[in-house]
């Protein structure tokens, strides 16, 4: 696990364009390296908000979205369409205006009649499964950059302080009772966000400081789930100064004026 990088951004508005530049960055360097991609999308307002600033830079078409496997991080439990899916989101702001291989687009199965979100984690996991190679070395494949927003409390996808999905090998798990609306969830679980080579953590705001703090502290993850996102080759928290306001002065210098 890598010790993570902190980035400071002016406000939300200049994070959402940089995170966006960043991932067109990134993903063009992996698919000249080796021609396909995965990234793992995230839900929230400034990890949408991001999308929203890739599809508006032209420098969207250096991407080959053909060539791009796109997951998600975690789903709230809702019928397809639903507006509060991450999912419905994703494709409003970016997916639907790119030339993306709906092949590669891999969602979260939606709730239907006889699904339960149990049934929907374990088709989840059968579909990562079934994109590693060998040398991924385990059950998902090597996700290039892994997305995640970073709630008040500390959680990451739905991975929420103290639940029972913290405690889990599997890549992922359904989360009942989840204590920020939908209940039903379906989630990454942290074992399957370490295996990422890039975690970024996108934070914006007051509300997010403490929670920020605490996710670059020596805390337990079960207590504090964004303290055990880490990627295997790098680690971003990538922040507004707002975000930022609780971390010492040598870790949160800004590179945004
Ligand atoms: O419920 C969720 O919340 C987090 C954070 O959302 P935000 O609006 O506070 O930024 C999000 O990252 C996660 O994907 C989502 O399902």
């Amino acid at each position: 696990m890598t010790v993570p990088t902190v980035v400071v951004h002016r406000d939300q508005e200049i994070l959402a364009k940089a995170v966006a530049a960043r991932l067109v960055t990134r993903l063009v360097d992996v698919q000249s390296a080796r021609g396909g991609a995965h990234v793992v999308l995230t839900g929230g307002g400034v990890g949408t908000a991001a999308l929203a600033e890739v599809a508006a830079t032209p420098a969207h078409a250096a991407v080959d979205w053909d060539h791009l496997d796109i997951w998600w991080g975690d789903e709230r439990f809702l019928p397809a369409g639903h507006e509060e899916r991450n999912e419905t989101g994703a494709r409003a702001v970016l997916l639907d205006r790119m030339h993306v291989d709906e092949r590669r687009v891999h969602p979260m199965p939606a709730a239907e009649e006889g699904l339960s979100p149990e049934d929907a984690a374990e088709l989840y996991a059968s579909e990562l499964r079934a994109a590693t190679h060998p040398d991924d070395h385990g059950e998902v494949p090597s996700f290039d950059v892994l997305m995640l927003g970073l709630g008040p409390d500390a959680h990451v996808a739905s991975l929420f302080p103290g639940m029972p999905a913290l405690y889990e090998r599997r890549p992922v798990v359904a989360v009942r009772g989840a204590p920020k609306p939908p209940p039903n969830r379906v989630t990454l679980t942290l074992p399957a966000i370490q295996t990422a080579r890039e975690v970024w953590i996108i934070a914006a705001g007051e509300s997010k400081a403490k929670a920020v703090r605490l996710a670059l502290s020596d805390a337990g993850p079960v207590q504090v789930p964004g303290a055990g996102a880490r990627g295997r080759q790098r680690t971003l928290f990538l922040l507004d100064r707002a975000a930022a306001k609780e971390l010492p002065a040598e870790i949160a210098r800004p590179a945004s004026p």
